[in-house]
């Protein structure tokens, strides 16, 4: 799986997303992460056809929306998924969020997916370790990944550690913090003694910390400054330093909190 891909969040003009889309996938982005909730990926489709990519050398990440979730309704918001994309199959699919008492049905069917080959890998996204420890108990496969809010001020340990222990991959949604992260004075001043702006030292912070990242943009020139982040390596040092910048800070909501409808 792409270490590093595009985040399509609140891409919802059809022209500015398919634009931004095409200029990633120009710029080497092979890794798109989109959702049924985010209303684009008809567009993800037209934007990976009308690419001179195969479609074996791109990672497609769709996930199936709480309204949505259940077993037969799982398979049913899947295929729409599928139809909008005009894909064949995809690359991973995930749970959006643990639906209290549906969370494990949702990924029983994302399970049977992968079993029919419509799924490269199965996934979970905004679990914490409780349920993640809860889904295992009746899963025929762990999650391959499970895709958390997780940047600078919000490192996540404990949930990368169960993650690790139990070979799940980590993607880092919002990653630069919804931009927030890119005020901060400590990440300018690492990034400067390597001539990295802010938001690639934050990206390669990821990446050292072995997180899947997926900054998004629909900023050509930030789209350019988001991918040139594999020319350099931060120090343990700067790497400590971003770490200690954890205040439990979310941008997003917390899983146990989550007003699910
Ligand atoms: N599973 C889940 O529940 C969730 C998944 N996600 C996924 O994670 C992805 C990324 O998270 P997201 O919430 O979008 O936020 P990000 O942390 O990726 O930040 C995006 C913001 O940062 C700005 N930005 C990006 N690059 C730069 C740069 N180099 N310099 C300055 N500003 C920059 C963007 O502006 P602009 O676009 O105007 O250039 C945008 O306002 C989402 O798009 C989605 O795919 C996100 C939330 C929840
Ligand atoms: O993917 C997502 C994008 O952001 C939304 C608002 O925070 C989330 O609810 C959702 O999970």
């Amino acid at each position: 799986m792409p270490r590093f891909g595009l985040g399509v969040y609140k891409m919802t003009d059809p022209e500015e997303s398919y634009l931004a889309m095409e200029k990633a996938l120009q710029e080497g982005y092979t890794a798109i992460d989109t959702a049924s909730l985010y209303g684009n990926e008809q567009q993800v489709g037209e934007a990976l056809r009308n690419s001179n990519k195969k479609r074996q050398d791109l990672f497609i990440t769709s996930k199936v929306w709480n309204t949505d979730q259940g077993y037969d309704e799982t398979l049913f918001a899947f295929e729409k998924s599928l139809n909008l994309l005009q894909m064949d199959y995809l690359d991973l699919y995930l749970t959006h969020w643990p639906v209290p008492s549906k969370f494990k049905e949702t990924y029983r069917a994302i399970e049977r997916l992968y079993d029919e080959k419509l799924i490269r890998a199965t996934g979970v996204s905004n679990h914490q370790v409780h349920h993640l420890e809860e889904l295992m108990t009746t899963a025929n496969y762990k999650p391959m990944v499970n895709q958390i809010e997780l940047h600078p001020y919000l490192t996540q340990v404990e949930n990368r550690e169960f993650c690790q222990a139990n070979n799940i991959a980590i993607t880092a949604w919002s990653p630069l913090g919804r931009g927030k992260v890119l005020q901060d004075e400590t990440i300018r001043q690492i990034g400067e003694q390597y001539n990295k702006t802010t938001a690639q030292t934050i990206i390669r912070w990821h990446l050292q910390g072995d997180h899947i990242v997926i900054p998004k943009s629909v900023t050509p020139s930030r789209i350019v400054e988001n991918a040139q982040v594999f020319d350099f390596e931060l120090t343990a040092e700067d790497m400590a330093r971003i770490d200690a910048l954890h205040r439990d800070e979310r941008f997003g909501s917390h899983p146990d909190h989550y007003a699910y409808e």
